[in-house]
C-alpha cells in the first residue's frame, strides 16, 4: 500500500522547489511610533502627497510620515528585504503562470467587464502600482485578471477561485484604489471616539485577519490609505488605539467587530466596500448570525449603496443562495471548477487503520527526512480532528525527535501566534493543526500537508490541502483513510479525478459502495465545468431565476474567456425553466 519511494521523491522535489525561495513576514500591527494625535479628516487621496519639490519616496526607506496624524508609517517591506533577500524575483515572478493558462473561467451576470492581461491595463494609481512592483507581482493571476476589472467597475461580485491563486490582492487592489480616488464625504457627527472605516474586510480566523492586514498594508504603503486589524484574543485597548489613529480599511474577525460596534467605537455608516474572505465559511451556520448582525442590523449601507465582494475557493449552492441576500445585481466568477483543488498539488490517499496512524506518519517523516532537501527547510502541516488530538500528537512527535508545535482553538492567542512564527521560521518544521489553520493561511515552503484525520466535508479537505501548492508552486498532500472515512470516499475520489490525480482502486471500491451524493456540500456537478452559479439552476430559475440571472459565459481556456463576448445574453440567456447548457 505504501508508496514511500515516490512519495518521498515528491516531498523532496516539492521541498526543494519551495526552499529555493524566501519567505516574507511583515510586522504585525501598524506599528506607529509616535503618539497619536486626533486630527481633522483628510481624504486618503490627499494624504501623503509629497510636495512638488519632494523626491519620490525610495522603495525601502525607513518610516515615512503619514501626514494625517503626524504618525510614522512603518515600511511593511522592510522585513522582506532585510531578513529575506529572496522575497524577490524568484518568490513571486517565479510563479508558474503556465499552470493557470488553460484554466477555465466562467462568469455570469449582466454586462460583465472584460478581463485584463496586465496590471498596466488597469488604472490602479501610481502608488499602488509601485507597491505591486515592490511585491514583485509581474502579472495578474487569472482571478485578478477577471475580478479586478469587475470590482473597479463598481459591481458586486461572488468569486470562486482555487486556493493560493491570489484572491487577497483581487479584493484589496480595487478597495485601495477606490479609496484613493474616491470623493471625500464629511463624517457624520457621532461619539467623538467613533471611527468610520470606508471598507470592511471580514475573515473567519484571527491569523487570517492578521495576514490580510499585513498584505493590505503592503499594498497600501504610501498611498495614505490606513489599514487596521481587529481580532479576538488580543487586548482590545491596543486595537482601539490603532483605530483612533484613523482607519480607512478595517480587517476584522466577526466577534471582535461586534464588540467594537456594540461599544460604538466603530460605525459602519460610511462603508463603501465590504469584502468577505472565505465567504462560504463566513455564511455557514457557525458565523451566519454574526454576519447578518454586522451587515444587516447595524448601520451599514444596504446592498447597492455599498459594493460587496465575496471570495472563496469553495461555494456550496445553499451558501450561494444565502449570500445573494448581501449582494446587488452581482457577477458570479468561477476560475477553475468551484470547489476543486489545484492540479499543482499531488494528492495521495493511503489506507491506514486508526491504530497505525502514528507509526505511518513517522514513516512518512523519516522518508521525507532521508530523501528531503537536507539543509533546506521543508515544512509539514498535519491536520487532525480534535484539539486534544493535536496536543497529543505534537507531544508524541516531539518525544520521537521531530520538532513540532500545534495550533488550535484551546491555545491562547499568544501561543497560537508563537506556534505559527515558529513553524514559518522552520524552528519547528511540523505544525499539528485543527481546522483553525485550514483556510487562507499563506505560509511559504509548506511542501507537504498530511490529513492525519480526514475532515467530514470535502470543501474542508480542499482548503486544507490548499496550504501547499500555492502561487504556481507544486505541493504534496497525503491523506490517511480508513473505514471511518467511508462517507468521504465518493467526494474524495471525484475530486481527485477532477484534478487529474491517481485514484487508488480500493478508494474507487469504497466510493462505489457509498450512498448519497457523497460530494457533501459541494456545489459542482461531477467533473463538468460550468453551471455552478446557483442562479443557473433550473429548479431555482423556475422560481423566478430570471430576476437574478441573465447572461453569462464560460470557456475552457483562460485566453478565450470572458473577452469572447461579455454581455447580458452571451451565455444564451436562459429563461425560467430552461436548462443551462452546462447542466
Ligand atoms: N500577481 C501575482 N504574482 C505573483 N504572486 C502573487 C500574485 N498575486 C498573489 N500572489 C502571491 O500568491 C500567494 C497566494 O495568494 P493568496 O494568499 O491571496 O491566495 P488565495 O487565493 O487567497 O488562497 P486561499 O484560497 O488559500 O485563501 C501569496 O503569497 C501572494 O503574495
Amino acid at each position: 500500500m505504501s508508496t514511500r519511494t515516490s512519495w518521498a521523491d515528491l516531498a523532496a522535489n516539492s521541498a526543494a522547489e519551495n526552499a529555493a525561495t524566501g519567505s516574507s513576514s511583515a510586522n504585525n500591527g501598524v506599528g506607529a511610533t509616535s503618539a497619536p494625535a486626533r486630527s481633522t479628516y483628510v481624504p486618503p487621496h490627499l494624504r501623503n502627497r509629497p510636495a512638488a519639490s519632494d523626491p519620490p519616496a525610495p522603495a525601502n526607506t525607513g518610516p515615512v510620515t503619514n501626514d494625517r496624524s503626524g504618525e510614522q508609517e512603518v515600511n511593511p517591506f522592510e522585513d522582506d528585504d532585510d531578513t529575506e533577500p529572496a522575497f524577490s524575483e524568484q518568490e513571486n515572478s517565479g510563479i508558474n503562470f503556465e499552470a493557470y493558462d488553460d484554466i477555465p473561467v466562467e462568469t455570469s451576470g449582466e454586462n460583465v467587464p472584460p478581463p485584463v492581461n496586465t496590471f498596466a491595463e488597469i488604472d490602479l494609481g501610481d502608488a499602488l502600482n509601485q507597491n505591486i512592483r515592490r511585491c514583485k507581482y509581474v502579472k495578474p493571476t487569472p482571478v485578478q485578471r477577471n475580478a479586478i476589472p469587475i470590482s473597479l467597475a463598481g459591481r458586486d461580485l461572488m468569486a470562486c477561485a482555487q486556493t493560493g491563486s491570489g484572491k487577497t490582492a483581487a479584493f484589496c487592489f480595487p478597495i485601495i484604489s477606490g479609496i484613493m480616488t474616491g470623493q471625500s464625504v464629511q463624517k457624520p457627527p457621532r461619539g467623538a471616539r467613533t471611527v468610520y472605516p470606508l471598507a470592511l474586510i471580514l475573515s473567519p480566523t484571527r491569523e487570517l485577519s492578521m495576514q490580510i492586514h499585513e498584505e493590505a498594508r503592503k499594498f497600501s504603503y504610501q498611498t495614505g490609505v490606513r489599514v487596521v486589524v481587529a481580532y479576538g484574543g488580543a487586548p482590545i485597548s491596543q486595537q482601539l488605539r490603532e483605530l483612533e489613529r484613523g482607519v480607512d480599511i478595517l480587517v476584522a474577525t466577526p466577534g471582535r467587530l461586534v464588540d467594537l460596534l456594540e461599544r460604538a467605537r466603530v460605525s459602519l455608516q460610511m462603508i463603501r466596500y465590504l469584502a468577505l474572505d472565505e465567504a462560504d465559511r463566513m455564511l455557514d451556520m457557525g458565523f451566519e448570525p454574526q454576519i447578518r448582525k454586522i451587515v444587516e442590523q447595524m448601520d451599514m449601507p444596504r446592498p447597492g449603496a455599498r459594493q460587496t465582494m465575496l471570495f472563496s475557493a469553495t461555494f456550496p449552492k445553499e451558501i450561494q443562495r444565502l449570500a445573494s441576500d448581501f449582494l446587488s445585481n452581482y457577477i458570479f466568477l468561477a476560475v477553475g471548477r468551484v470547489g476543486s483543488s489545484t492540479d499543482l498539488i499531488v494528492q495521495r490517499v493511503e489506507f491506514v487503520h486508526e491504530s497505525d496512524k502514528r507509526s505511518h506518519l513517522m514513516d512518512l517523516l523519516h522518508a521525507q527526512r532521508a530523501n528531503g532537501a537536507q539543509g533546506k527547510q521543508a515544512l509539514t502541516l498535519v491536520f487532525v480532528e480534535t484539539k486534544k488530538g493535536a496536543d497529543a500528537l505534537e507531544h508524541w512527535l516531539c518525544s520521537n525527535g521531530f520538532p513540532a508545535t500545534t495550533i488550535h482553538g484551546d491555545r491562547s492567542q499568544q501561543e497560537r501566534e508563537l506556534a505559527l512564527r515558529s513553524f514559518k521560521s522552520g524552528h519547528t518544521p511540523i505544525l499539528v493543526a485543527t481546522d483553525v489553520a485550514a483556510r487562507g493561511l499563506d505560509i511559504p515552503h509548506v511542501s507537504h500537508v498530511v490529513n492525519f484525520d480526514l475532515p467530514n466535508d470535502i470543501d474542508d479537505y480542499v482548503h486544507r490541502i490548499g496550504r501547499t501548492g500555492r502561487a504556481g508552486k507544486s505541493g504534496l498532500a497525503t491523506a490517511f483513510f480508513n473505514e471511518n472515512n467511508a462517507s468521504m470516499a465518493r467526494a474524495l475520489s471525484e475530486l481527485m479525478q477532477e484534478s487529474n490525480q491517481e485514484v487508488p482502486s480500493w478508494l474507487s471500491r469504497f466510493a462505489a459502495r457509498s450512498f448519497g451524493g457523497g460530494r457533501n456540500r459541494r456545489s459542482g456537478g461531477g467533473g463538468r465545468f460550468g453551471g455552478r452559479d446557483f442562479r443557473r439552476d433550473s429548479s431555482f430559475s423556475r422560481g423566478g431565476g430570471s430576476d437574478y440571472y441573465s447572461g453569462g459565459n464560460s470557456s475552457g481556456g483562460y485566453g478565450a474567456s470572458s473577452g469572447g463576448g461579455y454581455g447580458a445574453s452571451s451565455g444564451g440567456g436562459y429563461g425560467p425553466g430552461v436548462t443551462s447548457a452546462w447542466d
